[in-house]
């Protein structure tokens, strides 16, 4: 199998376009090929495959093996492969994904290669049950979740994928080890959840970072960016449209109050092609 290790802000994957559909043995791939001593190393494996209803499907699997409805910088990825490869010539194109869709991605393009993509990443989901929560609360803002007889407060967004924002003193400092793995896992989440600790710094700029269900500390997440945008706007801290800063480097969101979906603007980068042993 054929591979281009991309990255979209440090949030890495192994992209594998040519199957005709998912391999049976996808999780297996992803748990061995993502590894970081073992395999290629990557957060995540991405398959572009045929669509029916899109100019193409992306699915991904986390790298534990689990599959995600949704990934933001993987889709970036994805419309930056298929544009740079010859796989379409359109600087517009649709992207199907599991959870969220069809999603409309644009490409800037300089030199024949696409620079930076935006992308429609459709309007949140903030029904708790729906996120999926345990919480009946349509929306849940500032929830409190208790871990080790510490509380968090969080406010649930899906885009697509399960999210919970929770705003600390210093995003950048703040020890997701020890409170990543236990808040992925609360009962509070059925489906595990993706968690954002999130430093509003002004109205117009807000520093994040992420622990990602089944792929942990992560240098990036494109929909927990969304995530995080849409929950401070619940929250009254900030405008709708931001800068969110992640440690890999900063997206461009917007949540439109004319159509309620969110928009994000970001880079999307390949780094080198090999083939899976
Ligand atoms: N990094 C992503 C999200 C990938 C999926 C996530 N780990 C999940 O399980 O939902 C992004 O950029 O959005």
């Amino acid at each position: 199998m054929n591979f281009t290790k991309m990255h979209g802000l440090g949030n890495d994957f192994i992209v594998i376009a040519g199957e005709s559909r998912l391999p049976d043995n996808a999780s297996g791939l992803a748990t061995r090929y993502c590894n970081r001593n073992f395999g290629v190393g990557a957060d995540g494996l991405v398959f572009i495959l045929p669509s029916d209803k899109a100019d193409f499907l992306m699915r991904i699997i986390n790298s534990d093996g689990s599959e995600a409805e949704q990934c933001g910088n993987a889709i970036r990825c994805v419309a930056k492969y298929v544009y740079d490869n010859g796989l379409t010539d359109k600087t517009e194109l649709a992207i199907e994904t599991i959870g969220a869709g069809a999603q409309t991605v644009r490409l800037n393009v300089k030199d024949g290669k696409a620079l930076t993509v935006r992308v429609d990443m459709g309007a949140p989901i903030l029904d708790g049950l729906a996120v999926p929560t345990t919480v009946d609360e349509n929306p849940v803002i500032g929830h409190p979740v208790e871990v080790e007889g510490t509380e968090f407060r969080f406010t649930a967004v899906s885009m697509g994928n399960p999210h919970c924002v929770i705003y600390v003193d210093d995003a950048a400092d703040f020890d997701l080890h020890r409170w990543g793995p236990k808040l992925e896992t609360h009962p509070l989440f059925p489906k595990r959840i993706n968690v954002e600790f999130a430093t509003v710094l002004s109205r117009s700029h807000i520093d994040m970072r992420v622990w990602e269900r089944g792929a942990g500390p992560t240098l990036a997440c494109g929909t927990g960016a969304c995530a995080t945008l849409v929950a401070s706007v619940l929250d009254g801290k900030a405008d709708r449209s931001a800068v969110v800063s992640l440690k890999g480097g900063d997206l461009e969101i917007e949540w439109s109050e004319t159509d309620n979906r969110v928009y994000m603007t970001g880079p999307a980068e390949t780094v080198y092609r090999g083939v899976l042993a």
